[in-house]
């Protein structure tokens, strides 16, 4: 478990992480989402003992991290997947990290079978791809077979399979009841992976709530769709009755907050046909977005405003 308590981190003028507290819970897979900038690196340095808070504490199974006796058996990380040593072969950078944290020399092997490193384990690890370097960052963080898990942005430079490798590799960590702390950008591998989610935007908390509750709160109603050969009179239609319409790019309407019989209703109020009614399920991405809508530090002109809060 990993316990966030007021946690803060001042750099000169920039409060990178303001106040946050949050727990990451042991058996399930928390999201850790943010815009760039948000403070999720920071956080998760703070976590490691990498970097010192400038105020609040952190907790890694009930202890701070710099007073854990082992700290590679109890935490594993993969934050900065470039920072090994060019010249080594991954084995014997994993064979180094072993020796020095105590680690038996044999969940060397164990490790590179796990991640599917394989033959290239002998080779340096300058000439990997990206997603050989990553695949090495997570045989390093499960070296020490630890309960406690953080990976940021593991899915950078690999492929689909390598993605879905991943998804399934961190639902096995959870599954065996570790605490696995996982930041990504793709929102749908997030959607399919997280059970639970901590959002954060300028250093704040902004949401803390399971998956279900993320995708079913404010932000995460459904929507109906509607084809229609008159769009604009229906979403006059609409508009009049105080309904949030928006155009889809395939020349559709998208209707919040409302069921499909009232929009089918209306349309038959002002005499349009009706090609298409369907409800929908706002994405992980769109919700994502109305939560963290005006923490986004360099906004794009016509994003829309955030609609909602959730808080466990
Ligand atoms: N060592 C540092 N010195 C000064 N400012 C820093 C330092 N590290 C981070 N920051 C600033 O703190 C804020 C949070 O950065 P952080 O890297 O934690 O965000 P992030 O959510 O991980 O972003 P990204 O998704 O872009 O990696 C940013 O404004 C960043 O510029």
């Amino acid at each position: 478990m990993i316990e966030v308590r007021g946690l803060t981190k001042q750099y000169g003028a920039v409060r990178a992480v303001d106040d946050l507290t949050f727990d990451v819970e042991p058996g399930t897979v928390t999201g850790f989402l943010g815009p760039n900038g948000a403070g999720k690196s920071t956080t998760m340095r703070m976590i490691l003992g990498l970097d010192r808070p400038t105020a609040g504490s952190v907790l890694v199974a009930g202890r701070p991290f710099a007073e854990l006796g082992e700290p590679l058996r109890t935490a594993g990380a993969l934050l900065d997947a470039g920072a090994v040593h060019p010249g080594r072969s991954g084995r014997d950078h994993l064979r180094v990290a072993a020796r020095t944290h105590g680690i038996p020399l044999r969940r060397v092997d164990d490790v590179i079978d796990q991640v599917g490193l394989g033959p290239a384990a002998r080779r340096r690890v300058k000439g990997y791809s990206l997603g050989m370097r990553q695949r090495l960052g997570i045989a390093t963080a499960l070296l020490g077979d630890p309960a406690v898990l953080l990976f940021d942005e593991p899915m950078n430079g690999l492929d689909l399979d390598g993605v879905r490798w991943i998804r399934r590799l961190v639902r096995e960590l959870a599954d065996e009841g570790r605490t696995v702390l996982l930041s990504s950008h793709l929102m749908s591998e997030m959607e399919q992976t997280a059970d639970h989610l901590v959002i954060i935007g300028r250093g704040r908390l902004i949401a803390d709530a399971s998956m279900q509750e993320v995708m079913s709160g404010a932000a995460g109603q459904r929507q109906v769709r509607v084809r229609t050969p008159a769009p604009d009179d229906l979403a006059g239609a609409l508009l009049r009755r105080g309904l949030r319409v928006k155009p889809t790019d395939h020349g559709e309407l998208l209707v919040d907050g409302t069921t499909a019989e009232t929009v089918g209703d209306v349309a038959l109020e002002v005499g349009v046909a009706v090609h298409r009614l369907s409800v929908e399920h706002s994405s992980l991405e769109e919700v994502y977005l109305d939560l963290t809508g005006d923490s986004v530090q360099y906004r794009v002109a016509g994003t829309p405003e955030p609609a909602g809060l959730v808080q466990r």
